[in-house]
């Protein structure tokens, strides 16, 4: 299974917009691995997890054909994970292609209600798919189940668990700690990748996102558990640029527990 890494930033992404802190200014001149936009990630070209505004950056940088896509997994209606008004693109009138295949999305009530209605007033070829947390659903790429993540309290926002070719996958951003269900849900999986976030580095506050003490308990709690095994494959994502952290000082923190640093462009095979 390939797994392709569009974006690995949080909301403001890095260099941010407007933001003259030493992280973006160092991020502007290193370049490279420091450049990170909105977090998605593509599952062999046509299972995609979250749509923000940076798509069409991703589909024109690394060369994305976005018509395979068949499967949009929603996170929550944040606008860094999903920008719906870009959907509209793929709409009849706009993108011009031969194939009438349906793009089928998926997610909680708020993220297909912002979509539906967006979309209410055109033809288009999209499928729309209500989750339930701990509900599994077979889409036409893999088996899916959505987990419940902490993250706004105003929705209900989540985390993935999707089997696909025999191999499992643990998606699991935006979210602070796990709620005790997706916890006990996990119990007795067995993961062949589990990609985490630390969105607030050192920081000791945190809300609804990990930092890194989080991050390091979540990967023990997994071996702990054996739901992996300790050489197991982790990755980890969605970071800000809050955290004043660039790339090599994530590599540095994260190397000796075996965790890789994502970034924008990678991709792995598993
Ligand atoms: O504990 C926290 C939580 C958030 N931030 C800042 O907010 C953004 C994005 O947060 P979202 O909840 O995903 O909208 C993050 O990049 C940080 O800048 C924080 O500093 N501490």
């Amino acid at each position: 299974m390939k797994v392709h890494f569009h974006g690995t930033a949080a909301f403001e992404g890095i260099p941010s917009l407007f933001c003259h802190c030493e992280t973006c200014k160092q991020a502007k001149v290193l370049g490279g691995k420091n450049i990170r936009t909105r977090t998605s990630v593509l599952i062999d070209e046509v299972l995609k997890i979250d749509f923000p505004a940076d798509t069409l950056h991703h589909s024109i940088r690394d060369s994305v054909d976005m018509d395979k896509v068949r499967d949009l997994l929603f996170t929550h209606s944040h606008s860094d994970h999903l920008y719906p008004e870009d959907l509209l693109i793929r709409a009849f009138g706009y993108a011009q292609f031969n194939e009438e295949e349906e793009l089928h999305l998926y997610g909680h009530d708020l993220p297909i209600k912002h979509c539906s209605q967006l979309l209410a007033t055109e033809r288009h070829r999209f499928q729309f798919h209500n989750l339930k947390p701990f509900e599994t659903v077979h889409t036409q790429t893999a088996t899916i189940t959505p987990l419940l993540a902490n993250h706004d309290p105003k929705e209900t926002c989540l985390l993935y668990l999707i089997e696909k070719d025999g191999k499992t996958i643990f998606y699991g951003h935006d979210s602070g700690w796990f709620p005790k269900p997706t916890w006990d849900w996990l119990k007795g999986k067995k993961l062949d990748l589990a990609i985490l976030e630390c969105t607030t580095g050192n920081a000791e506050q945190c809300d609804g996102h990990m930092n890194v003490k989080d991050t390091l308990k979540t990967r023990d709690w997994l071996v702990e558990n054996h739901v992996m095994q300790a050489e197991g494959r982790i990755v980890v994502t969605h970071f800000s640029h809050n955290a004043h952290l660039l790339h090599e000082d994530l590599v540095q923190i994260f190397e000796q527990s075996g965790i890789t640093v994502a970034y924008d462009g990678m991709q792995l095979e598993i």
